[in-house]
């Protein structure tokens, strides 16, 4: 089995929320002495609020979203003022809030003129990866700072589901999908090479409708094929998981709780 290196359970979603900012605020901070920018990848559904409750809160240092380059890890194929779209969803649960004296972040989201054409959605996107971490023949992987990704009770991450030709695809950065099983059909997701290379990858996963699914990655062989397995397995110690208590209820995995 593989085994996961950082798992963090938390008895309620403000201590959750708390250890996820320092965890976040260390990933900013060592990319910014790198590098001057912070370049993060985010997920829709229940992340962004997470993230919200994270960072827009707290004490322990600052957040300087004028640093920060945002970028979609997945993102539904409809217009920026669709309820589907991960972009609304950001903008209104983080965005939007962010005082100003934090800085504003840089934002790429998708280019919407290409909404018609997947794969052209895909390209565009890619394009955007390659201005602006260095063109494709100069690197093999675009290297994010931090990933933040959800996990689907099935085990989907970013728009990568199980069972999927999609995760076999080696050489694009960024992947059209026109049949998801999760609604809206139509959308572009990081490939699976890209999302296990982040330097820091994190997955937020809640509540008890995990719990089956972090079994499996966490207890089984099985476990280790789903598309989070997979980031799990390969990322190692590059990956940490934020989950509430109701989500590893039955993980014989040991979970350290109660702070990093
Ligand atoms: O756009 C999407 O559909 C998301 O990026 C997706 O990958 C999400 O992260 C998982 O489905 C987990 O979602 P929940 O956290 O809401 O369960």
């Amino acid at each position: 089995m593989g085994k996961p290196a950082n798992l963090y359970a938390f008895k309620s979603s403000a201590e959750l929320a708390s250890n996820l900012r320092s965890y976040v605020l260390d990933a900013q901070n060592s990319a910014i002495d790198r590098h001057q920018t912070f370049r993060v990848a985010v997920s829709g559904g229940s992340l962004p609020k997470v993230l919200a409750q994270a960072l827009l809160k707290g004490s322990d240092g600052k957040v300087q979203f004028g640093k920060w380059e945002i970028f979609y890890a997945d993102e539904r194929a409809v217009p920026f003022d669709h309820e589907d779209s991960n972009h609304k969803l950001v903008k209104e649960e983080l965005l939007d809030k962010i005082p100003a004296e934090l800085g504003t972040p840089k934002v790429y989201p998708i280019d919407t003129k290409y909404l018609d054409d997947v794969q052209e959605l895909a390209d565009q996107y890619e394009q955007t990866l390659v201005s602006v971490f260095a063109a494709r023949d100069s690197v093999r992987l675009p290297l994010f700072d931090l990933l933040l990704l959800g996990c689907g009770p099935d085990g989907h991450t970013c728009s990568l589901f199980p069972g999927s030709e999609l995760l076999r695809e080696a050489e694009a950065w960024v992947l059209p999908i026109s049949d998801s099983p999760k609604p809206p059909p139509k959308r572009i997701t990081l490939s699976l090479p890209v999302a296990q290379h982040g330097l820091k990858i994190a997955f937020v996963a809640t509540g008890e409708g995990k719990k089956d699914v972090l079994r499996q990655i966490f207890d089984t062989d099985e476990g280790q094929q789903l598309p989070c397995g997979l980031i799990n397995l390969k990322g190692g110690d590059r990956v940490s998981w934020f989950v509430d208590y109701p989500a590893i209820d039955g993980v014989s995995f040991p979970a350290r709780r109660g702070s990093l």
